[in-house]
């Protein structure tokens, strides 16, 4: 990794978290609507994320949805690709490795990557062509690889503030997932298709 990237993701990390609690919760209502203006399928399963180290609040798009549409949580696996985790508000949660909270579910009721229609994706930075600079495990990519030559779905949106879009372009990676779309608190990233 060059050490402009880690500087970046430093950087941005710091901001991030450096986001007042008032206006956090003003961006987590903004998200919620560019997020739900995402048409769903009847049944729907859609990824989203616990927001950790000052990462944008899903809570209020998750409690928007449609009834008929199941929500899940990450969950790291030892293969190195995620699963997705049936939850709701309430249900047990248990720290991972990073801290980060995972529903606690048998291993049988995981879904795969590929069984998600939309999955919102935390990042630490983006750019205008909807590339994405992640915490550094190379989770999403390794989880999502197929979608380089597979089409949506599942439809793969980003979750940012809008100052988490970088000037110009992030440096890419051969190994790195495109997003569909990046929703911030004030607009929708389109890639250019
Ligand atoms: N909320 C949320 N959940 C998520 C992710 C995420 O970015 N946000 N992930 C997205 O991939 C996966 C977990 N990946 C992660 C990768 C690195 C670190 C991290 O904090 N690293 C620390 C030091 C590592 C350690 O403590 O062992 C750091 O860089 O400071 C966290 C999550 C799955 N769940
Ligand atoms: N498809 C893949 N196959 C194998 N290894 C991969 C793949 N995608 C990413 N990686 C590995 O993951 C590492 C981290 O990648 P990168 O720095 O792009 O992560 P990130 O997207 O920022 O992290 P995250 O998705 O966890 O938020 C890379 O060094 C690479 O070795």
């Amino acid at each position: 990794m060059s050490a402009g990237r880690a500087a970046l993701r430093r950087m941005l990390r710091e901001r991030r978290r450096e986001v007042p609690p008032a206006a956090r919760i003003g961006a987590a209502a903004g998200i919620a609507a560019r997020l739900l203006e995402h048409p769903l399928p009847a049944g729907a399963r859609v990824a989203g994320y616990w927001a950790a180290d000052g990462e944008i609040p899903l809570h209020a798009w998750q409690l928007r949805l449609p009834r008929d549409v199941t929500y899940c949580l990450p969950v790291v696996h030892e293969d190195g690709r995620l699963r997705f985790a049936p939850w709701k508000a309430g249900e047990a949660v248990a720290a991972n490795r990073y801290g980060i909270p995972e529903p606690v579910v048998p291993s049988d009721a995981l879904l795969q990557p590929d069984a998600l229609d939309l999955v919102v994706v935390p990042l630490v930075g983006f750019d205008h062509r909807c590339h994405r600079l992640g915490m550094g495990g190379g989770w999403y990519d390794r989880s999502f690889a197929f979608r380089h030559r597979m089409p949506a779905p599942p439809l793969l949106v980003g979750a940012a503030f809008a100052f988490q879009q970088v000037d110009g372009e992030l440096p890419s990676e051969d190994w790195d997932v495109q997003l569909d779309a990046v929703c911030t608190d004030l607009s929708t990233v389109s890639r250019a298709t």
